[in-house]
């Protein structure tokens, strides 16, 4: 069975905070326990009906838990039924265009490309997974930010990159990428496997958002002293300053600023995930049915 058709057998579900494997990427200095897991087989599948099936690929295994657990947090991001109910029936019209294929998220560090992700992954009935997730669960450590510590950042991203080219053969997934993942070429190649969204948020909303977390999670943010807000804001500027032509690849751009002028809010903070979310699925939407020869074309998995 392909992977695409056991995920096809789930209903939407997330990645459970398992560590499900380790991964290490060919150029880098690999600790033993790494290259041991690098001879693992192909491909080889948990039983998909239960809550808990495990999906193994030449670099890592996936775990996939249950949706149940998941929409015990995802029901708060809608503000009304209502809302919620466009966002199913819109994505019922979008399925039959996405063939299956994959959604990626880019975006800068806390655009929401996992709370958003969430949401599209339940109304479409696809797995989600975040990419920094599998970054952890691959090396074993229990964060990005240890990652950076022990290893670096270049080894972060050769796993990344790693975990990238595993989800383009995969099929029916949401995937929240790490907020740099869009500074490789390669990566782009992968991605462009599925379709690829750029939740575009003002800084000003992105810091305040990160600011409300704190920063320690995010090591490229942590470094600077100074205020949450302020670090937070001036390591935005630069890194979007680094990047955006980088976030512009992507096929459909969601831009906060464009669904607060539509919606009459002066503030992208009035918008709520499910606005985000239903957007997202109206730019998939224009972007699958205005360009499906270059989609047919750049599909090479079969
Ligand atoms: N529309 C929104 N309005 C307000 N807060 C939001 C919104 N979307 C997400 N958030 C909050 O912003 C923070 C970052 O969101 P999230 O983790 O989804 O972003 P991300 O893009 O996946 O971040 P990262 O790339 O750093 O993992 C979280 O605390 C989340 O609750
Ligand atoms: O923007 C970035 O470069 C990053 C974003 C996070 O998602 C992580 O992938 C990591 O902290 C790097």
């Amino acid at each position: 069975m392909e992977v695409g058709a056991a995920l096809s057998l789930q209903s939407s579900s997330w990645i459970g905070p398992e560590k499900v494997g380790r991964r290490c990427s060919g150029s880098v200095r690999l600790p033993n326990r790494c290259l041991e897991e690098r001879r693992a087989p192909l491909v080889r599948f948990g039983d998909s009906r239960s809550a808990g099936a495990r999906i193994r690929t030449g670099h890592s295994e996936l775990k996939v838990s249950s949706c149940y657990k998941k929409s015990k947090g995802s029901d708060n991001f809608h503000n009304s039924f209502d809302e919620a109910l466009e966002v199913k029936r819109k994505s019922e019209e979008v399925l039959p265009y996405l063939n299956s294929r994959c959604i990626y998220l880019v975006g800068m560090m806390g655009s929401g490309k996992s709370t958003v992700g969430k949401i599209l992954s339940e109304a479409l009935r696809y797995s989600f997974f975040d990419s920094d997730k599998l970054v952890e669960q691959a090396v074993g450590l229990s964060s990005v930010a240890e990652i950076f510590k022990e290893y670096s950042e270049a080894f972060f991203r050769d796993n990344e990159s790693e975990v990238l080219k595993d989800l383009s053969s995969m099929r029916r997934l949401v995937v929240a990428t790490g907020g740099g993942a869009v500074i490789r070429p390669i990566n782009w190649k992968y991605m462009k496997q599925g379709i690829t969204v750029w939740l575009d948020v003002p800084l000003e909303a992105l810091a305040r958002r990160i600011a409300a977390v704190g920063t320690a999670s995010r090591p490229l943010l942590h470094q600077e002293p100074g205020d949450p807000y302020t670090k937070a804001f001036a390591k935005l500027s630069a890194l979007s300053e680094e990047r955006g032509e980088a976030y512009a690849n992507a096929d459909a751009r969601v831009s906060l600023e464009h669904i607060a002028a539509k919606k009459g809010h002066g503030d992208v903070a009035a918008l709520t995930p499910t606005d985000i979310a239903l957007e997202a699925l109206i730019k998939i939407e224009s972007y699958v049915t205005e360009n499906a020869s270059v989609l047919n074309s750049r599909y090479i998995h079969g």
